[in-house]
C-alpha cells in the first residue's frame, strides 16, 4: 500500500476518533451540568441545616450529626464534579490531535494495532481507540526498534514482535505529517516541533520523547536518579513527563501532593505550569530552596542564592571561600552531630517560655530537667523526655490553678453561651465536679500558647546551640581570629533576624536532629532541577527531611552560574559520595535540543569539554558579536534589541547581575516595550526583556542578547559558566553586544562573526 493510501486510511480513522471524542465531550458536559446542580442542591441543604437552633444541647448534638452527614455529601458531590471535569480536560487534550503514534505488534501469534496519545480513550464497547503513552505497552513506541522487543507487564517481562512504528503530526484533526520509522522519533517531526517559536510556557514533549529521556521518565527502581544533562537537553521536560508517568503508575498510592519540585525561581514555576495539565494531571507542589528554608526558620530572613551571588560578585575573600566550602559539605553536618553527641555533660541552649509577660518555665528549670536525665541517652531522647516532663508540669499547673481566685472569677464572668460552649466542646457531663472540669478546660485554652510553645520546641534555641558547636569545633582551615569573627557575625545576624545560606541549612539540620522533628513522611518523590546550585549539605538535609522520598536530581555542571566562583569538585562524584548507601543511577544527556546547531556549537566552544555536547541538526543564523567601539554602547544595544524584536516576539537581554539590568533599563526608560524582570516576577511577558542570568535559569527565549561581553565584564574563565548559560537560553537567535574590547573568552571566534560599529 502506498503511503498516500495509508494516509487516506489513517485520516479516516482520525475523523472517526475525533467524532467520538466530540460526542464524549457533549455527554460529559451534560453530566457535569447535572452534577453541578446536585452539588448546589446539597450545598443549599447544608446551609439550611447549619442554621438550626444550637442552644439546646440535644438539638445541637443532632444538628452536629446532621451537619457532618451533609458535609460529607457536599464533599462527595464536589469530588464527583472534579472527576467529571478531569475527564473533560483529558478529552479536550485529545481534541484536534488525538494521538501521535501507532505500533503494530504480534503477541502470541496475534496481530494488534495500537494508537498512542496523551490519555486512554475507549469505545462504548470497551475497545481501546487510544492507549495512554504511559501504559506499559506504550514503552515500546519510545524504546523499541523493529523486531523482538520487551516490555514490562504487571506479570513480568513480555516479548512481542514489533512490526511497524508510525509517527503522526495531527493538527486540527488533519494529519500534517506521517512517517514509518525504526527510530525513537524521527528527526523530521522533532525538527518541526523545535523550529516553532517559544511561548510563555514550556510544552509537553510526549510525542517526541527520545530514548535516553524515556529512561529517565520511566525509572521506578532508583532511590536517587541523577541526570547530568547539557543545556537544552530536556532535563526539565523529562522531570515533568516523569511526574506524569509516576502519577499514572502509582495512582492508588500517590497523588500530586506527594511530590515536591524544588525549582530555581518563581518565573520558572509559572513557565512549567502548563505541562502537567496538558497531560491531564495536576501540578505537583513547587518550592524554591529559599522558600523551603524560610518556612522552616520562621521569622528569619534566609539569604537567597541570588543575594549571595550579587554579594560574591563584589567581594569574596579566600577565607570566606574556605569556610563556606566546609559548611556546604555533607561532612560538616556529620561533624556537628558528632560534636553534639561527644559532649553529654553539655546542656542545650534553652529559652524561657514566656506567658503574659512573665516566665512560665525558666531556662534554668528546663536545663535542670534536661541535666537530670541520664546522660547516657542519645540527645534527641533526652530532649523528648525533657519536653514530656514540661508538658506534665503544665498539666499539673492546670490542675492546681483551677481553684485560684482569678480562675474562679473568670468562670463566674463567663457568659451563658461561652459556659455552654465549653460544656459542648469538651463533652462535659453533668456531675458534682463539673465546675472543676470546666475550670481545667478553661485553663487549658488559656494556657494553649504554652502548650504550643512546648510542642513546637520554642524552648530550645538552635542558633545559640549552633554557635556553641562552632566555637567547640577543632578547625585549622583559617586562623582562629577569622573563625571567631565568623561565629560572632552569625550571632549578630541572628539578632537582626538574618541568616546566611550555609548557616541556615546547618541550623536546621542540627535543630531537627536534636528535636527529632522536621520530617515529612508523606512525600514520595523529590525533584530538584538545577541541582548544580545545591550544596551537598543542602541535599543531605533535604533527604533527611523527606526520608521516604526517592530523589531525581537534574543538573548541568557547565551552568554553574551561582557557585562556580568557588566550587571545584565534580557534582556527579559528590552526589555519589553523599548517597553512597542508596541505589543511584546516573544518566548523561549530551544531545541539546533547544538551540539551533549554530548557537549550540558557538556556546559549546566556551567549554573545556564542549565537544561532548551534540547539537541537534536544526539550522539557523550564525550568532553575532557586535562591538561598539565608540561611546554609544547603550544606543547600539537598544537598536539591536529593537531590530530583533521586529522579527522575534521575545528578545531577552541577559546581564550578569541585577545592577546591570537596572542600568540598561534606565537607558530604555522612554520605551514601553521593555520590561525589567526581578526576582518577584511570576510570568514572562512578550517584548524586550532585561534580566540577570540567574533569573533566566531554566528558561528559553526566541532571541537572546548577551549584555556587554567585554574584557572588562567577562575577564577570564571564571565567567565561562555565566556566558555559557546566557548563550544557551537562545532558541533561534544569539547576539553578544560588546562595549569596546571583546572578552578573551571569545578570542577563538572567527573575525567574520564580529561586526564593529
Ligand atoms: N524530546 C523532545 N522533543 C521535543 N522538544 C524537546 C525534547 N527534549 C527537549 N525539548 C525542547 O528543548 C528545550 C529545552 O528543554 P528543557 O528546558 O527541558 O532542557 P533543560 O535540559 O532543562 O535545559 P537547561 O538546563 O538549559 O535549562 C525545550 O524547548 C523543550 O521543549
Amino acid at each position: 500500500m502506498s503511503i498516500n493510501q495509508s494516509k487516506q486510511e489513517e485520516q479516516e480513522r482520525v475523523n472517526v476518533v475525533a467524532d467520538k471524542i466530540d460526542k464524549k465531550i457533549e455527554r460529559v458536559d451534560i453530566s457535569i451540568a447535572q452534577a453541578h446542580q446536585e452539588t448546589s442542591r446539597i450545598e443549599r441543604n447544608y446551609g439550611e441545616n447549619t442554621k438550626v437552633n444550637t442552644t439546646e444541647i440535644d438539638d445541637q448534638m443532632e444538628t452536629n450529626a446532621s451537619v457532618q452527614q451533609q458535609k460529607q455529601l457536599v464533599e462527595l458531590a464536589v469530588e464527583n464534579e472534579n472527576i467529571l471535569n478531569n475527564n473533560k480536560l483529558k478529552l479536550e487534550n485529545l481534541q484536534g490531535s488525538p494521538y501521535f503514534g501507532r505500533i503494530d505488534i504480534v503477541e502470541d501469534g496475534e496481530e494488534d494495532t495500537l494508537y498512542i496519545g496523551t490519555s486512554t480513550l475507549q469505545d462504548d464497547d470497551g475497545e481501546f481507540l487510544i492507549y495512554d503513552w504511559r501504559a506499559p505497552i506504550s514503552g515500546i513506541y519510545y524504546n523499541g526498534v523493529l523486531g523482538d522487543v520487551h516490555y514490562q507487564t504487571p506479570n513480568g517481562p513480555t516479548t512481542v514482535d514489533l512490526k511497524k512504528k508510525r509517527q503522526f503530526q495531527i493538527v486540527n484533526n488533519n494529519i500534517r505529517t506521517m512517517f514509518d520509522t525504526n527510530e525513537t522519533v524521527g528527526d523530521e517531526i522533532l525538527q518541526s516541533v523545535l523550529s516553532e517559536y517559544s511561548d510563555e510556557y514550556l510544552r509537553n514533549i510526549v510525542s517526541t520523547i527520545q530514548r535516553e529521556q524515556n529512561t529517565i521518565i520511566r525509572d521506578t527502581h532508583s532511590d536517587v536518579l541523577l541526570v547530568q544533562g547539557v543545556a537544552g537537553s530536556g532535563k526539565t521536560s523529562a522531570i515533568l513527563q516523569r511526574v506524569a508517568y509516576l502519577l499514572y503508575h502509582s495512582r492508588s498510592t500517590m497523588n500530586a501532593d506527594n511530590i515536591v519540585l524544588f525549582s530555581p525561581n518563581k518565573l520558572f514555576s509559572n513557565y512549567i505550569s502548563e505541562v502537567l495539565p496538558s497531560l491531564g494531571e495536576r501540578n505537583m507542589r513547587q518550592v524554591t530552596l529559599n522558600e523551603f528554608l524560610s518556612l522552616r526558620l520562621n521569622g528569619i530572613h534566609v539569604e537567597t542564592l541570588f543575594e549571595r551571588y550579587e554579594k560574591d560578585e563584589r567581594n569574596l575573600p579566600e577565607t570566606t571561600v574556605k569556610i563556606r566550602l566546609l559548611k556546604e559539605s555533607g561532612e560538616f553536618l556529620d561533624q556537628l552531630s558528632e560534636l553534639e553527641e561527644s559532649h553529654p555533660e553539655h546542656i542545650l541552649h534553652f529559652e524561657d517560655i514566656i506567658f503574659d509577660g512573665k516566665s512560665f518555665f525558666t531556662k534554668e528549670e528546663i536545663s535542670e530537667i534536661y541535666d537530670g536525665i541520664n546522660h547516657a541517652y542519645h540527645i534527641p531522647d533526652r530532649f523528648l523526655k525533657t519536653k514530656n516532663i514540661l508538658i506534665k508540669r503544665l498539666q499539673k499547673r492546670i490542675h492546681e490553678d483551677r481553684n485560684q481566685d482569678w480562675v474562679q472569677a473568670e468562670i463566674d464572668n463567663l457568659s451563658d453561651e461561652d459556659f455552654q460552649q465549653i460544656i459542648t466542646d469538651h463533652n462535659i457531663e453533668e456531675s458534682a465536679d463539673q465546675r472543676d472540669i470546666i475550670a481545667e478546660e478553661f485553663l487549658r485554652e488559656r494556657y494553649a500558647p504554652i502548650y504550643n510553645a512546648l510542642v513546637n520546641n520554642y524552648f530550645f534555641n538552635p542558633y545559640k546551640e549552633y554557635s556553641f558547636l562552632l566555637n567547640e569545633m577543632d578547625q585549622d582551615l583559617v586562623p582562629t581570629n577569622v573563625w571567631q569573627t565568623m561565629v560572632e557575625s552569625i550571632d549578630d545576624h541572628i539578632e537582626s533576624h538574618n541568616l546566611n545560606l550555609s548557616d541556615s541549612v546547618a541550623v536546621l539540620y542540627l535543630r531537627d536532629l536534636i528535636t527529632d522533628g522536621g520530617v515529612n513522611h508523606a512525600i514520595q518523590h523529590i525533584f530538584i532541577d538545577e541541582v548544580q546550585d545545591y550544596t551537598m549539605a543542602q541535599l543531605k538535609y533535604i533527604s533527611q527531611a523527606f526520608p521516604n522520598a526517592k530523589m531525581t536530581l537534574l543538573g548541568d555542571r557547565a551552568q554553574d552560574v551561582l557557585t562556580s566562583s568557588y566550587r571545584k569538585k565534580d557534582l556527579v562524584t559528590e552526589v555519589n559520595e553523599l548517597f553512597s548507601k542508596k541505589k543511584i543511577t546516573t544518566i548523561t544527556l549530551n544531545q541539546s535540543y533547544r538551540s539551533t546547531a549554530e548557537i549550540t556549537k558557538f556556546a559549546t566552544k566556551l567549554l573545556p569539554n564542549g565537544d561532548e555536547v551534540k547539537a541537534f541538526s536544526r539550522q539557523g543564523e550564525d550568532p553575532v558579536i557586535k562591538v561598539f567601539s565608540n561611546d554609544d554602547y547603550y544606543q547600539g544595544l537598544k537598536d539591536t534589541a529593537r531590530e530583533l524584536n521586529k522579527k522575534y516576539d521575545t528578545v531577552a537581554i541577559l546581564t550578569r547581575n541585577q545592577a546591570q539590568a537596572e542600568q540598561i533599563y534606565t537607558h530604555f526608560s522612554d520605551e514601553s516595550i521593555i520590561t525589567l524582570i526581578d526576582a518577584d516576577y511570576r510570568s514572562i511577558p512578550k517584548g524586550i526583556l532585561v534580566l540577570p542570568i540567574y533569573l533566566a535559569k531554566g528558561l528559553e527565549f526566541d532571541a537572546v542578547i548577551g549584555h556587554d561581553v567585554s574584557a572588562k565584564n567577562y575577564p577570564d574563565e571564571r565567567s565561562t559558566d555565566v556566558l555559557y548559560t546566557i548563550c544557551t537560553r537562545a532558541m533561534h537567535s544569539l547576539t553578544l553586544c560588546v562595549d569596546k574590547e571583546v572578552s578573551p573568552l571569545l578570542s577563538h571566534e572567527p573575525a567574520d562573526l564580529i561586526s564593529e560599529s
